[in-house]
């Protein structure tokens, strides 16, 4: 069964197709990966998935429903959140304060509620606190909670954003170069986390990254995109074999 998929889907920007009649399913409960050359295309799809962008032609299907042209903010609501290329925490605030934000986004208390320090916000802000305490814990964060979050190095602030994407629920959680700027220690370590909170958290997991031994070691299937349009699709070992693959990307050293 299929948590997500792409039909048909387009996008240009003036005279440029950053992504061209791409056709992709997203399998529920696995992990899959979206690789392919600088430009190719990838974190546009994100956005594109995310409503960032708005699709030029083609659609998407989330659990079987359409999400075409729905608003970011929706579409997080229906269980698709993300992490960017470039890290976006509130860098003066605490990692505990990070991930506390993002679990209210959860809360249903109103704001007279809040004010007048009802039972019913009371309880609610108990059981938040609690599920960032959780998501530190399952994270590695736990000892670092007080820290700023600008002072983390660099391979926690990655972890810091995973956090906080888990922290608004997600059913399909995509990552954006979760790796990138990783020692390969660090990135083992970030393979064997992402394996884990899968079943943890139930979660499908869309992953960019141009780690080839993080996307062949984890993910159980892959599309590469090559010029915004779809080069290949397959499990690890097909495109480790595709000729093609290894002529547009692979074969490239960097
Ligand atoms: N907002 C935009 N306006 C104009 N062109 C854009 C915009 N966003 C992306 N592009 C172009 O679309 C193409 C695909 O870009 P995209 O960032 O999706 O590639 P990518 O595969 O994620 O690359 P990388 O691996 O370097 O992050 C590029 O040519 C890029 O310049």
């Amino acid at each position: 069964m299929n948590i997500l998929e792409l039909q048909n889907l387009t996008k240009t920007f003036g005279g440029l197709t950053a992504v061209g009649n791409v056709d992709f399913e997203v399998p529920k409960g696995k992990i899959s990966g979206l690789i392919g050359p600088n430009g190719a295309g990838k974190t546009t799809i994100f956005n594109l998935i995310t409503g960032v962008y708005k699709v030029s032609e083609g659609k998407i299907m989330f659990k079987d429903r359409d999400i075409t042209g729905k608003e970011p903010h929706f579409i997080a609501g229906q269980g698709i959140t993300r992490t960017f290329q470039n890290i976006r925490l509130f860098k003066k605030l605490t990692v505990y304060e990070n991930v506390l934000i993002a679990c209210h986004s959860n809360g249903s208390y109103n704001i007279l509620e809040s004010v007048l320090r009802l039972p019913r916000c009371r309880k609610q802000e108990r059981e938040l606190k609690q599920k960032a305490d959780n998501l530190l814990e399952i994270m590695g964060l736990q000892d670092r909670k007080d820290l700023i979050a600008n002072n983390l190095p660099y391979g926690l602030q990655r972890r810091l954003e995973i956090a906080r994407a888990l922290a608004l629920n997600p059913e399909l959680l995509l990552l954006d170069e979760p790796a990138a700027g990783m020692n390969p220690d660090e990135t083992a370590q970030l393979m064997s986390l992402i394996s884990e909170m899968r079943p943890k958290f139930d979660l499908s997991v869309l992953i960019i990254d141009h780690h080839m031994d993080l996307v062949m070691g984890i993910c159980e299937k892959i599309m590469v995109l090559n010029f915004g349009c779809k080069l290949a699709e397959g499990t690890p070992q097909d495109i480790q074999n595709n000729p093609k693959v290894v002529e547009a990307y692979l074969g490239v050293e960097g």
